[in-house]
């Protein structure tokens, strides 16, 4: 049986157009010209019980709104939607009794009293009996060394040690799916596979259905066999992440910033490096904002390092950053037939 099932489901935001200045906000006070965003639009996706699917897209894709559907927080305008077998919105209590949230920017536990203070008060919330309870602080004692975190009021805990305890609380009613938002923003490399480790032992252990939302690709590689990508509300790729890894696995973004008397230069730097490297397909480039530029680098085909090095070499670089490739460049790719 599904866990959770979406039947073209959409959500539709009646938004007001406003009018500018003092007479234009007295006009909206009594203006019926609205205009209709379509957040989600026929929206159809099942997921199996034990399942962990990476759930991503662009910025403004749809995905808060989704999971706000499936948490039972919005009401969907047509469709079908399912978690558990019960619509999320009809039975609220019962809904959030089965499901866990974690968002990576807020805590769930209570900032100024003891880390075990949020789990037992936690505890009266959800009715967990004493049996299950001790059952899973001796499981979260395991995994994080919860002990030692104990008497710390959650304000004192680090960012990383915050999201492990935000993360097993989720686990301490044993709920069906919880869903997981940006859980390592922000963290680093060391903190961010520990917190990958515990997701993974925790879903092993009690076959939880765990939707993750994140902008980092490497959780989803490290979690997920598969990824579901929306864009303009609607799913664009539904599948293995080893496929969208081995497509996109060895892009890199190399983000290099001149000084403000080269922003000009942009051009003659593009056909500079294309005009350079034989293999100019792949790589891209983009301007963004105050002189950075973005060149999207198909490592399999050219070095990053050489790209840099050529870089470097001509002009007088500023700063530079390297990332993963984004989450928009692969949908970009995805509507060039990237993933077909
Ligand atoms: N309460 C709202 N009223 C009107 N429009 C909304 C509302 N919430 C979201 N939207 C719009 O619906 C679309 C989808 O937004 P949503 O927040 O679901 O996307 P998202 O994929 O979660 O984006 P992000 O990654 O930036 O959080 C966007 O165009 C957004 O502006």
């Amino acid at each position: 049986m599904a866990m959770i099932r979406l039947e073209n489901l959409s959500k539709h935001y009646k938004v007001l157009n406003r009018s500018e200045g003092l007479s234009g906000a007295l006009k909206d006070l009594f203006s019926r010209d609205y205009r209709i965003v379509k957040a989600v639009s026929d929206l159809s996706l099942e997921v199996n019980a034990g399942e962990i699917v990476g759930f991503v897209g662009p910025n403004g894709a749809g995905k808060s709104t989704t999971i706000k559907m499936m948490t039972g927080v919005l009401k969907p305008t047509s469709g079908l939607l399912t978690v558990n077998g019960r619509i999320p919105t009809k039975n609220r209590a019962q809904n959030m009794q089965e499901i866990g949230v974690v968002f990576g920017q807020r805590t769930q536990l209570w900032w100024d009293l003891p880390v075990i203070e949020s789990f037992k008060i936690l505890r009266q919330i959800y009715r967990v009996d004493q049996s299950s309870y001790n059952e899973n602080m001796n499981i979260f004692e395991e995994l994080i060394d919860l002990k030692a975190l104990y008497s710390t009021p959650v304000r004192y805990l680090s960012l990383g040690q915050r999201m492990l305890c935000d993360i097993v609380a989720s686990f301490l009613h044993n709920p069906k799916v919880i869903f997981l938002d940006e859980p390592t923003i922000g963290l680093d490399i060391s903190i961010k596979s520990r917190i990958r480790e515990v997701i993974k032992t925790l879903n092993e252990h009690k076959q939880t259905t765990i939707i993750l939302t994140t902008h980092d690709l490497s959780d989803i590689e490290a979690l997920c066999k598969r990824i579901v990508i929306i864009d303009k509300g609607t799913t664009v790729y539904d599948g293995s992440i080893q496929k969208v890894s081995s497509m996109f696995g060895a892009h890199r973004t190399l983000k290099i910033q001149l000084p403000p008397a080269e922003y000009l230069a942009l051009d003659q730097l593009a056909t500079s490096v294309n005009g350079h490297f034989s293999q100019a397909s792949a790589i891209t480039m983009e301007q963004s904002e105050e002189g950075w530029i973005h060149f999207t680098i198909n490592q399999d085909e050219v070095h990053l390092m050489d790209v840099l090095n050529y870089i470097g070499h001509h002009y007088p670089v500023h700063d530079i950053k390297i990332e993963e490739i984004s989450i928009d460049k692969i949908v970009k790719n995805i509507y060039e037939g990237g993933l077909a």
